[in-house]
């Protein structure tokens, strides 16, 4: 299978924490391939080591050893200045605490990757103003986040992903402090992206029915994976 219909490839990732003198095997060898426009929920017990994988997938931490391609790109190869930029331009985060600028508007927020990225203000406007439309935040696009609710700013941070369409949108636990209908909406939203934009998704979650609704779940268990299933 060539790289260019594989947005992520996972070799024998393994990721060891000191702590104090002992080691700490938070990622023992996990292999995977992820397809472009595949929606994948990562599941586990707390401490299995979801967190540790989304941040190296992230770029965000580097692995103890084993290798991560993302568009068939190592970006482990670069300096740290280059992967920040390759950060910005290929991976999307939707986290729980979703990083908003408070000083900045839900536009101004959603605008800032493609502005870090080099991209033509109008261009960069043009593309966050058709986001927040797609996210049903039109009418909210000059709101400060401080004005917005939960969902709302999810919503945006949403939207913030999708600005340089990454080949990867990371997420983790994206409804986890929303309550039951805001949650819903944001797991309505993620299917919707998904179709809307043929986005490559990987989801760190807790809840078991956004998980079974998702048609594959890899699931961890001290560091490994305990299973891969995909539903039909
Ligand atoms: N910076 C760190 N230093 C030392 N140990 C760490 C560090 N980060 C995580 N760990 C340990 O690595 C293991 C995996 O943690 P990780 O956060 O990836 O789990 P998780 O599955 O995301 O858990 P949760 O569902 O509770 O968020 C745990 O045993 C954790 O205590």
């Amino acid at each position: 299978m060539g790289a260019n219909v594989l947005a992520v490839q996972v070799e024998n990732l393994k990721k060891i924490y000191k702590v104090g003198e002992e080691d700490l095997n938070a990622l023992g060898g996990v292999s995977f391939q992820i397809q472009k426009g595949e929606i994948v929920a990562v599941i586990g017990e707390s401490g299995s080591g979801k967190s540790t994988l989304l941040h190296i997938l992230g770029t965000l931490d580097s692995p103890t050893s084993g290798k991560i391609l993302i568009d068939g790109k190592n970006p482990f190869e670069k300096n740290d200045k280059s992967i920040s930029s390759f950060r910005n331009l290929h991976i999307g985060f939707i986290f729980q605490h979703n990083n908003l600028l408070p000083e900045f508007s839900a536009l101004e927020n959603t605008m800032m990757p493609g502005l870090i990225a080099g991209y033509s203000e109008k261009n960069v406007r043009q593309k966050a103003e058709k986001l927040l439309e797609n996210v049903g935040l039109n009418k909210r696009k000059n709101h400060f986040p401080s004005q917005l609710s939960g969902g709302e700013q999810q919503r945006v941070a949403i939207a913030r992903a999708l600005i340089n369409d990454p080949v990867l949108i990371l997420a983790d636990e994206p409804s986890g402090n929303l309550d039951s209908k805001n949650a819903n909406l944001i797991h309505e939203l993620f299917k919707e992206i998904k179709i809307k934009f043929k986005s490559t998704i990987l989801v760190v979650t807790h809840n078991k029915e956004f998980a079974a609704a998702l048609p594959r779940r890899i699931r961890l268990r001290d560091g490994l994976i305990l299973s891969d299933e995909h539903s039909s």
